[in-house]
């Protein structure tokens, strides 16, 4: 077995395969399949994953693996097998899918080097020689930097000098300087006798260290010793103490003390949910559960003691969380109930602490992990549990190759464990509904809240109305007076603004013109912090002109509501009131989020105000109400999903409002109050929203009664743009089957991004074995000229965003 299999880290189609490499001898023993290894590919060096060994090759000249990466596999065979997988269902290259399951530390990075070549040195001229001194090769950036470029380029002409491509190594373990006694306790009391007595310092570390005996860190023994470091250097030079870098991880929660919470006595409609999926996972058996629990219907404990069985079996479990309702509050209910045993992962994480998480788990240091939508490629060997929370959310799909949903994925996954999976929501997704409905997915209902108080009860308000009863302001009468309501009586409110397809934007009251972005098909955004407009796809940026660029008028101003606007008119109307603001303005610094919320938590405002990113995970007693600004602004998105995702963001952020004692209000502000996804979430009515919008979906032949495949189309020149298009449409319409549906081509509804034109070919099917094989096809047809990157084409499987 001296020959691996390699997938090489250049994502391109001809390399879309395994290469076979010989192992070198002294690595015999060393290299295994879910390495990563350096391995020569043309002319540089690059990063693979050794993914089989094998005794012989269909080739007769094999280049040898450079070096290990690892020295232990990174990737377990379920993984690798995952990967196979993902690059089919995903249509992705193999190494993409590789890449995806690891943390970003862990993927090269490449550095250019000029080296000199051995027999070769005595040619260079004396200049460049001096250049290398003894040394064997400079960094690209010495050379490009220095003064002697043009010279050394002569020399690589030559042949006497060669450019080479190192693959560097990321992982930087973060290590502390500790120090350790190499004596024992009586040689340093020897040590320490034969010192004079003016070494009072060193008298006072060596009697330290005849009474500790583990390694300490250097600024703590500083601390308790009370001594400096030049005596601490004196002592190890006098060979009687060492000092050493200890590898320690960076733990983001290292400051915070987590309180043990015990179980709970499960509520009847708790413990019938929970047994049918304790009963899984202790036969072994693999299924999917939808957990379908109101908000505040006790979903999360039922999670936990889920966890716990796992634990228990000596197994290990992932929990899954949306990107956003990763607060704190929610790890904290994880790190309480299971302490040491949890890693967490997000994006809130630094590279460096990313990885260190991630280690914990392959090491089998941790049994849970809590975390976003990567979590589900977290390195356990003994899955026991996957758990999707809110499974409904769009982040639960990775928006860029490889364009996964992680539901799929835990599903996979959970097979080969042979363990369940459960995804729960209060409003769950009508495709897991329907699901559930037959049979496939097995339903489990928490029809209650927790305190056994009704769900809060819901005023529409209708902002028209207000507007020709004169009221111009952004609140209508009935919410302020509850704001100020909720103020005398000392309760909390929580505030949304709906932001998403409604910033704001620049207008000249006079002529009517929006200022767009000159690479995109999209109005600019104001930002109020620095008084600069800003286009959302391509970053173009451009301060506020004073007059408009096309009449000169002086009325050009901003329109739409930031939550800033919104802050300054609540200040205005309600001066007493205490307000935090939540947007991604003041929770960009790290750690601000969970300060903001933890202050709200400690009744240090009256109000939270913020965007969608308030909506979930907060569980606050003292409020009890909720406002809701606009509710319909996501609602005019050219998206069929736009009714469900209203109405799920509606019911989620009314679901924050009397949680606890206290019983809740909420009044929902509107300018399209006979909707039916804002009367049925008013309503609560999950139930009557899901038939009513599943009867749209059949006519419409939209999930879940077709499936979904959006083409995207971009290049720089429109005409190519649409004929690209047009070709594919036609070429999928002549091979599908007569009842599937092509639509296109078509314009997408933002379509120009970054001076690249965008069309799109929709196809709807409810069959289609063969789609696979002909959207390959299409993909290496339009090979060449998407490798150069003048042409893109992007192709969502059941994609969740239409724009
Ligand atoms: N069996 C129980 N006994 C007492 N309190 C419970 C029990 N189960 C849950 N709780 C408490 O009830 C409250 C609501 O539960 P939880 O947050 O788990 O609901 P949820 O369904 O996950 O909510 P949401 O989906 O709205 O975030 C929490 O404060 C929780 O600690
Ligand atoms: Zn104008
Ligand atoms: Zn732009």
């Amino acid at each position: 077995m001296d020959i691996a299999s390699v997938i090489v880290d250049v994502p391109a189609k001809q390399t879309d395969r395994e290469f076979d490499y010989r192992i070198p001898e002294k690595w015999k023993q060393v290299i295994m399949p879910g390495m990563r290894v350096i391995v020569p590919f043309g002319p540089r060096m690059v990063q693979g994953f050794v993914t089989g060994l094998k005794g012989n090759s269909d080739f007769s000249k094999l280049r040898y693996i450079k070096e290990p990466m690892d020295l232990e596999p990174i990737l377990n065979d379920e993984l690798l097998q995952l990967a196979n997988w993902l690059t089919k269902e995903a249509m992705c290259f193999k190494i993409s899918a590789l890449q995806a399951m690891l943390p970003a530390a862990m993927k090269a990075k490449y550095e250019k080097v000029i080296n000199v070549i051995e027999d070769k040195k005595d040619r260079l001229p004396p200049i460049i020689q001096t250049l290398f001194g003894r040394g064997h090769s400079l960094s690209w950036k010495e050379v490009i930097e220095g003064e002697h470029a043009s010279l050394i380029q002569k020399e690589l002409q030559h042949g006497n000098l060669e450019l080479v491509y190192n693959v560097k190594n990321r992982l930087n373990k973060k290590t502390v300087r500790v120090i350790q006694a190499l004596l024992s306790s009586d040689e340093l009391k020897e040590m320490a006798s034969s010192l004079s007595a003016q070494a009072k310092k060193q008298q006072e570390l060596l009697q330290y260290f005849m009474e500790h005996h583990e390694p300490i860190p250097l600024k703590e023994l500083l601390e308790v010793t009370n001594t400096s470091s030049s005596t601490v250097k004196s002592l190890v030079s006098k060979g009687a103490l060492t000092e050493l870098d200890q590898e320690i991880y960076r733990d983001p929660y290292e400051n915070r003390v987590f309180e043990q919470s015990n179980p709970f006595t499960l509520t009847d409609e708790q413990a019938a949910a929970l047994a049918p999926i304790q009963e899984k996972i202790h036969h072994d058996e693999h299924d999917v559960f939808l957990l379908y629990g109101v908000t505040g219907s006790g979903k999360t404990e039922v999670y936990l003691q889920a966890i716990a069985s796992v634990i228990e079996k000596g197994e290990e479990a992932i929990m899954m969380v949306p990107e956003i309702s990763l607060t704190p509050q929610t790890v904290k209910r994880f790190k309480e109930r299971f302490g040491e045993q949890v890693a967490v992962m997000h994006s809130g994480l630094s590279v460096g602490e990313k990885y260190d998480e991630w280690r914990k788990i392959h090491r089998k240091e941790v049994k849970v992990v809590v975390g976003a939508r990567s979590a589900v490629f977290a390195p356990f060997e003994n899955l026991g549990l996957v758990i999707i929370d809110e499974e409904h959310e769009a982040s639960y799909k990775q928006e860029e190759t490889p364009r996964y949903h992680a539901r799929d994925v835990a599903i996979e996954r959970a097979k080969s464990y042979k363990c369940p999976v459960i995804l729960g929501s209060a409003t769950p997704t009508l495709e897991s509904f329907a699901r559930a409905k037959k049979d496939v997915y097995k339903l489990l209902t928490l029809s209650r809240r927790m305190n056994e108080n009704p769900l809060p009860a819901v005023d529409i308000v209708d902002m028209r109305e207000e507007l020709r009863t004169g009221n111009r302001s952004m609140f209508s009468e009935l919410l302020f007076s509850k704001l100020k309501d909720r103020l005398e009586k000392g309760q909390q409110t929580v505030l949304m603004l709906n932001k998403r397809g409604h910033s704001s934007f620049v207008m000249c009251r006079s002529c009517g013109l929006v200022i767009n972005c000159p690479n995109c098909d999209i109005s600019l955004t104001y930002h109020r912090f620095n008084d600069i407009m800003k286009c959302h796809y391509c970053g173009f940026e451009e301060g506020m002109p004073s007059v408009c660029p096309e009449c000169e008028s002086e009325h050009i101003r901003f329109f739409g509501t930031g939550t800033q606007k919104v802050e300054e008119e609540l200040t205005k109307i309600l001066p007493e009131a205490r307000v935090i603001r939540m947007d991604v303005d003041t929770t960009s610094k790290k750690g601000s989020h969970e300060r903001l919320l933890n202050a709200f938590g400690e009744g240090k405002a009256d109000i939270l105000l913020g965007t969608q990113m308030i909506a979930k995970g907060l569980d606050f007693p003292n409020i009890t109400l909720v406002g809701v600004l606009s509710a319909d602004t996501m609602l005019h998105l050219p998206d069929f999903r736009s009714s469900e995702k209203t109405f799920q963001l509606l019911t989620q952020v009314s679901g924050r409002a009397g949680r606890h004692q206290l019983p809740g209000e909420v009044v929902i502000q509107t300018y399209t109050p006979e909707h039916y996804s804002i009367e049925l979430s008013a309503l609560q009515d999950y139930d009557a929203f899901y038939e009513r919008e599943m009867d749209l979906r059949r006519k419409s032949h939209y999930p879940p009664y077709y499936y979904v495949v959006l083409i995207t189309v971009s290049h720089e020149d429109l005409m190519k743009t649409v004929s690209v298009t047009e070709k594919i449409t036609n070429y999928l319409s002549s091979r599908l089957n007569r009842d599937s549906i092509v639509l296109g081509p078509v314009a997408s509804p933002i379509s120009r991004i970054n001076n690249r034109y965008r069309y799109q070919c929709l196809i709807k099917y409810k069959r289609e074995p063969d789609l696979n094989r002909h959207l390959r096809t299409l993909l290496e047809h339009y090979q060449k000229e998407t490798a150069q990157n003048h042409l893109q084409i992007s192709i969502d499987l059941n994609p969740q965003i239409m724009m």
